[in-house]
């Protein structure tokens, strides 16, 4: 594992010597000024394309009867500010529940609308079946909108934006070097072993901080310290140690400002950007978050960079595939030092968010729901009676796999996808000029009847082949993304939290005895309150 090339050693080193040197040199020189437009950025990215692509709309509206893009329904804003008051209005939308607005607003105005909130231009399609020509067109370097206040926080500090929000050649570099250890099926299967010790020691930990009542206070942190101490062993190739008592300071601090970063980056999505021109009270707390996130993250890979180089490179004899994923990052020759660090943040970054909410959700709907817990919980027991879960008996959890695409269907942590089109396309009917961002309505698909039968009933059956066509299976992988810049993580977020999943069940018999939680946004979806889960011991565990 901790061998590699004498070639590599050489690479990765002068990469190490690089990244210590420019991260010295950013803590003196600190925060870089803006000198253009504030908003040039997300301008650029949507003039870039058009200027590549454009044809005239007019033309193809009398050409082939398609409706231009002017007609595209949607709700009527203002000038400027567009129908950014519509979220500010009493019992009016919020920020916090952008998923409902888009539900609401396609009842209203059906599979295609359009809408402007200050500065961001939408255009959400809530038919699945037309979302495909969107997904088809996507070109080699697919453009998601970016996350404006991480990538202008980033800009601002002088780091690399990282594989979240890069674009074209950029991004498509850090892609091809990261999909290399992310999605090849091997290297993920071969990660069980470190994944099952993980959720073995999680279950030790759970155990220990049930108060007398069986019920866990601060459920959503400890999860989180699990989805930390998961991501972190593949990506440092050593245990953070999150479960200790006291947890360790640096794990502590990354947990509790990464909840703060992720929150407060909400609201700033869809706001006037005046953060941009001058320091709101709502930017400041972020930055500070922020400030934080880098500075931990840093610590973690320069800590990395530090063990490597004190390695003796001439008894390393190891190919690509051997090698773990700081290690490989950080000597390749197509990355910059900065981005590998920048990339390494930002799947720490987007590793525990995502599946500590996603595993929050699946214990909630299977402590909601005893009758499909004790399937679950039989099928673990024929499966994988208390064994370890490896590459061989992995595939015998079919259950498992359809309670959580189940859960994610429910609460789809992402709840629309993203991308600006690169090609003038016609969807429902109307002309979408390249350039446009258009958006699938996830929440609105996954919650209506007519697709999902009972779409607020959690039926994990549903999934099971024959039950659902495949086009909807199909509609389900969209919480992943799709195409070229799909989620790099999907195959090792799934399988750890089929792993813990698994584990708990096997364990404890989960009850929820309070009110109901509904969802709330902090960037991804989140309980809107605290899920405070019984965890009764089974017998036999
Ligand atoms: C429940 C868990 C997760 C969900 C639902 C999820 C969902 C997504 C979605 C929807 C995207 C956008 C894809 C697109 O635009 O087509 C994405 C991107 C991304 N995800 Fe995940 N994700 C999860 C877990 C993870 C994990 C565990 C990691 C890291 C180990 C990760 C790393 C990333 C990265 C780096 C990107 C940007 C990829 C790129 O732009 O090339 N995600 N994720």
């Amino acid at each position: 594992m901790a061998t590699k090339t004498a070639k590599q050693m050489t690479r990765a080193f002068r990469n190490m010597r690089a990244l210590s040197t420019s991260a010295m040199k950013q803590n003196t020189t600190g925060i870089s000024e803006i000198r253009e437009c504030p908003f040039r950025d997300m301008v650029n990215t949507v003039n870039d394309v058009l200027t590549r692509k454009k044809t005239a709309i007019s033309e193809t509206t009398t050409e082939n009867n398609i409706k231009s893009f002017d007609h595209v329904p949607g709700p009527k804003g203002l000038p400027v500010v567009g129908t950014l008051f519509d979220y500010f209005k009493k019992d009016g939308l919020r920020f916090s529940k952008m998923f409902d607005a888009y539900r609401q607003r396609a009842i209203e105005h059906g599979p295609i609308y359009k809408e402007k909130i200050a500065t961001i231009s939408t255009v959400v399609i809530s038919d699945p079946n037309e979302y495909q020509k969107v997904i088809r067109a996507e070109g080699k370097y697919p453009i998601r909108r970016e996350m404006e206040p991480m990538a202008h926080y980033r800009r601002k500090n002088g780091y690399e934006l990282g594989l979240v929000n890069a674009q074209g050649e950029e991004w498509y570099q850090q892609r091809t070097v990261t999909s290399k250890k992310m999605l090849k099926m091997k290297e993920v299967l071969d990660f069980c072993q470190p994944m099952n010790d993980v959720a073995n020691d999680f279950m030790e930990h759970l155990k220990s901080i049930r108060n007398d009542n069986q019920e866990i206070s601060g459920l959503e942190k400890e999860i989180f310290k699990w989805a930390m101490e998961s991501i972190g062993t593949f990506l440092f190739e050593e245990r953070i140690g999150c479960f200790a008592n006291p947890t360790p300071a640096k794990a502590h601090a990354f947990i509790d400002n990464l909840r703060g970063y992720f929150k407060k980056m909400q609201p700033l999505m869809y706001n006037v950007p005046v953060y941009k021109i001058f320091p709101t009270k709502l930017w400041k707390e972020f930055e500070n978050y922020a400030n934080t996130v880098m500075e931990i993250g840093r610590y973690f890979v320069d800590k990395k960079v530090k063990e490597l180089q004190s390695v003796d490179s001439s008894r390393a004899k190891a190919d690509d595939d051997e090698v773990a994923f700081l290690t490989y990052l950080l000597s390749q020759q197509s990355l910059t030092p900065e981005q590998a660090l920048s990339t390494a943040v930002d799947l720490l970054m987007a590793a525990t968010e995502t599946t500590s909410n996603a595993i929050l959700w699946t214990l909630y709907c299977l402590a909601k729901n005893p009758e499909v817990q004790e399937t679950l919980y039989n099928e673990t027991l024929a499966g994988i009676n208390n064994e370890q879960i490896n590459a061989d008996n992995i595939s015998k959890l079919s259950y498992v796999k359809a309670v959580l695409k189940e859960s994610l269907r429910m609460y789809p942590i992402t709840w629309a996808t993203s991308r600006i089109t690169q090609q003038d396309m016609e969807v429902c009917g109307y002309n979408i000029p390249a350039g446009t961002h258009v958006q699938a309505n996830l929440y609105g698909m996954f919650r209506d009847d007519k697709l999902f039968p009972e779409s607020d009933t959690f039926k994990p059956e549903r999934w099971f082949r024959g039950n659902m066509d495949t086009q909807l299976q199909a509609l389900s992988n969209l919480v992943w993304g799709h195409g070229a810049r799909m989620c790099i993580g999907r195959r090792f977020a799934e399988q750890e939290m089929h792993i813990l999943l698994t584990k708990i069940v096997q364990k404890f018999k989960l009850e929820y005895h309070h009110e109901n939680i509904e969802p709330t946004l902090n960037t991804v979806m989140s309980p809107d309150r605290p899920v405070v889960l019984k965890f009764v011991p089974r017998t036999n565990a």
